[in-house]
């Protein structure tokens, strides 16, 4: 009988999966917020994880991929970017397919989820690690009598090496919306480069984007259900406000996250939605 590719630990308090391939690359996720913390392909970490983190469940994670769920940021009266983030989901298992590991989180909350959001639901994180890719998929399912419409994003926090020419390709020309400037309409000119704040809201772009830097190339892709991209980096100013961060910090991270925001995405009891973002290491 082959070993379980997937092994339950505790890593610096948190409960934790890691998931190993034969090759080496691995994955570790956490039970609370199921954020994937960690993710090694080729042999270089590719997930940004601040070491000013708070790990002991009172506050949001700072890197790895923290699920935002049912709300996006503060477009809404729940907390900020939702309640998943801060709790901890249960761990269903892990499954082998061919080269590929899937290992699975559930939270179910029965009604009402908070007093601002008075429905029951049920939420699934998958998380697939093959060779040289990472899928993280989100789903929802409404298991309450009462419609609701949530916005989320699963916001990814990349490793960047070397900030200088590190850049994320593929949104030459697109519109967006810029947070970082008081949600002015802009064009997006070329790549996003690392350097003063960037806080912006992509339409999906049809082709994966890539981040290119001194590590290589990884490509992203989202499913057409993530109808939006947002790139998040704080820059130095808003870096050195953030206590769960050091100075420097932006330089060793870019968020590119795979979201639905602008459309609330409406579910009806018994209703299933679900979207993956896959980041895939190709050079
Ligand atoms: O500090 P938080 O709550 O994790 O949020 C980080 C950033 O998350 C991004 O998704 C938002 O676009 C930013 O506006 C926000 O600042």
């Amino acid at each position: 009988m082959n070993p379980s590719p997937a092994a339950r630990e505790v890593w610096r308090g948190l409960r934790c999966t890691r998931i190993t391939l034969p090759h080496g690359d691995s994955v570790r996720v956490s039970d609370f917020g199921a954020q994937v913390l960690s993710w090694n392909a080729r042999g270089q970490e590719r997930m940004f994880l601040s070491e000013r983190a708070v790990l002991d469940g009172t506050a949001a994670i700072r890197g790895g991929v923290p699920v935002c769920f049912p709300q996006f940021n503060q477009r809404g009266p729940l907390p900020k970017h939702g309640l998943a983030r801060r709790t901890t989901w249960d761990w269903l298992g892990a499954e082998v397919q061919g080269h590929a590991v899937t290992a699975r989180w559930q939270w179910a909350a029965a009604a009402p989820l908070h007093p601002d959001f008075p429905h029951a639901l049920q939420a699934e994180l998958a998380v697939t690690l093959s060779p040289d890719t990472l899928q993280i998929t989100l789903s929802a399912t409404n298991t309450g009598s009462t419609a609701f419409a949530f916005t989320g994003a699963l916001h990814t926090y990349l490793a960047v090496q070397g900030a200088d020419i590190a850049a994320l390709h593929g949104l030459d020309g697109a519109a967006c919306w810029d947070a970082a400037h008081l949600f002015a309409p802009q064009v997006q000119a070329g790549a996003v480069a690392l350097g003063a704040e960037v806080d912006r809201v992509y339409a999906r772009p049809a082709q994966p984007l890539e981040l290119r830097d001194a590590a290589g190339t990884l490509r992203i892709h989202q499913d057409a259900a993530w109808p939006e991209t947002v790139v998040w980096n704080p820059g130095p100013a808003l870096c050195e406000t953030l206590a769960d961060l050091q100075g420097a910090d932006w330089m060793r991270m870019l968020c590119v996250e795979a979201a639905a925001i602008n459309q609330p995405v409406a579910l009806h009891p018994g209703q299933r939605w679900q979207a993956a973002q896959t980041l895939q290491v190709v050079a």
